[in-house]
């Protein structure tokens, strides 16, 4: 099959969160299973231009209806981690892909309604006929309303697309000058509530609503919160859509590059270990000490890394570490948000714990140290308020990084609570608590943290059993492919 992935993330080059993990993730497990994959991206100013190979400009004259006019954009084409990926770049005064940062400005649903454009002219005019293009979040929910309204009646109507959704949060709700932008014009036909209108703003269209309506198939991240989505306001006013569009909906848990983040081969930590070598693994624990200026004692570190936003359950992520503190672990973060209040908040956090030599606050993006933190730590805290997957889960598991985390979305799926969790004794892999308040995180951090005193053969168990646990891409590649085996055209 031949699968053309449209993104606004892609790790490692263009990385805020996960999105850009699953994108890379997923198209590689697809080209080892032999399918030919294709990446298109914007050419942002602010990506890790040294994580691509071979950059080079391929057309500077794709140009681009807009507006009734036309922008001309240049294409380039480059192999990210041996990913071929294209970038567009559009030459405007909008300067949309030309800020500093990949996301938080007022005219975002713009930006990407001119990307979901730019990708679909791009398709059109370079020949690129994939049996499905699959689009990933509000992003691009546009390019299967643009497909199915417009280039399905210009030779494309043999493209199907499977539109995953990382985020419900985040939908693109904006108002009718996209439509006017991309050429979709008829604002009566689209605000309409079976199109894009807004389900519950009357005066907006909303661009995830409409890569669900007109996508062949909508999947989320993971099968239990394809049920929160419908069932619960967890679905942001979408529950209703995807109810009308439920036999098109689906959940697919999100799998983990396990080649890209393997403690047996990882570039970014000192000492390498896996499941029957354990021992391996408190070098790095050292090395994170070191690196963050925390004391050598004979204490657990509990860790949180992700972005710091509300979903990430900060009131709870503050409350963890001033109880590790308590229970005598040290604590590490490292974590930013577009959110300032938040951002700031924890800046705050950072002075007033400066001299405190059992922690430590990194306040900013760090891909390596990432890496030393999931493999240098023995507990990492997810106490998310909604989470449709969750990767840091998985990725502490893979390093020996017990996970602490709330029950929902994703978390239900891959976390097995030690004490608690009706599974056998081997794929009980962590620690579970439900209500997103301070007692709930108290009772698991606790349980945790007397675990590593009292027990330390029994935590070590639990360390192999979370080691153990299989979340690489092949089980979820597969769904995948069945998901696009059944929508293409034959
Ligand atoms: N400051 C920082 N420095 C270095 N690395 C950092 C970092 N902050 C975050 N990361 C990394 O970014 C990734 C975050 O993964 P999450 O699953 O938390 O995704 P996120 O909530 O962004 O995305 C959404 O999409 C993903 C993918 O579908 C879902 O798993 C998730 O539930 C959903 O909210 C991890 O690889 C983590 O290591």
């Amino acid at each position: 099959m031949f699968i053309v992935m449209v993104s606004s993330e892609l790790a490692p080059v263009a990385k805020v969160g996960g999105l850009a993990d699953v994108v890379f993730g997923l198209s590689r497990e697809l080209e080892i299973r032999g399918h030919a994959v294709e990446i298109v991206l914007p050419k942002y100013d602010c990506m890790w231009y040294d994580e691509i190979w071979g950059l080079h400009k391929i057309a500077d004259n794709l140009s681009v209806p807009w507006h009734g006019s036309s922008v001309n954009c240049s294409v380039w084409f480059g192999f990210v981690h041996g990913r071929k990926c294209f970038f567009i770049e559009p030459h405007s005064q909008d300067n949309f892909f030309q800020r500093g940062s990949f996301y938080g400005f007022h005219d975002d649903p713009m930006r990407f309604a001119f990307f979901s454009k730019a990708t679909m002219e791009f398709m059109l005019k370079f020949d690129k006929r994939p049996d499905i293009i699959h689009c990933h979040d509000w992003q691009t929910g546009l390019v299967p309303v643009l497909l199915y309204e417009i280039y399905a009646r210009l030779g494309m109507d043999r493209q199907r697309v499977v539109y995953t959704i990382h985020n419900f949060k985040h939908q693109g709700v904006t108002g009718e000058a996209v439509l006017w932008g991309t050429g979709l014009c008829r604002p009566e036909y689209f605000f309409h509530y079976d199109r894009l209108l807004d389900n519950f703003n009357h005066t907006a269209i909303n661009l995830m609503k409409g890569g669900i309506v007109y996508s062949n198939y909508v999947v989320t991240v993971s099968p239990h919160h394809s049920w929160e989505a419908r069932f619960t306001d967890q679905g942001y006013g979408l529950g209703q859509t995807l109810a009308i569009h439920h036999y098109k909906f689906g959940g697919i848990l999100n799998g983990v590059d396990y080649d890209l983040w393997n403690p047996e081969t990882d570039r970014f930590i000192p000492s390498h270990f896996n499941v029957w070598n354990v021992e391996g693994k408190y070098a790095n624990k050292d090395a994170l000490r070191e690196r963050l200026w925390l004391r050598k004692e004979f204490k657990p570190i509990v860790a949180y890394v992700g972005r710091l936003d509300a979903q990430k359950g900060v009131h709870l992520i503050q409350h963890a570490l001033f109880h590790a503190l308590e229970k005598g672990a040290q604590f590490v973060l490292l974590g930013t948000g577009g959110d300032r209040g938040i951002n700031n908040h924890f800046w705050h956090l950072k002075h007033y714990l400066n001299e405190n030599a059992d922690c430590h606050l990194e306040i900013g993006f760090n891909e390596q140290l990432a890496h030393l933190i999931y493999a240098g730590s023995d507990l990492m805290i997810v106490p998310s308020l909604f989470e449709p997957c969750g990767l840091t889960q998985m990725l502490a598991m893979r390093y020996g990084s017990v996970p602490v985390v709330r029950a929902v979305g994703g978390l239900v799926d891959t976390v097995f609570d030690r004490d608690h969790s009706d599974k056998p004794p081997e794929l009980r892999c962590g620690y579970v608590f439900h209500d997103a308040d301070f007692p709930a995180i108290e009772s698991a951090l606790s349980r945790s943290i007397g675990l590593w005193y009292n027990y330390p053969k029994e935590f070590r168990r639990l360390v192999t059993n979370a080691m153990a646990m299989d979340y690489s891409w092949a089980q979820s590649g597969t769904h995948y492919l069945n998901v696009y085996e059944q929508v293409r055209c034959k």
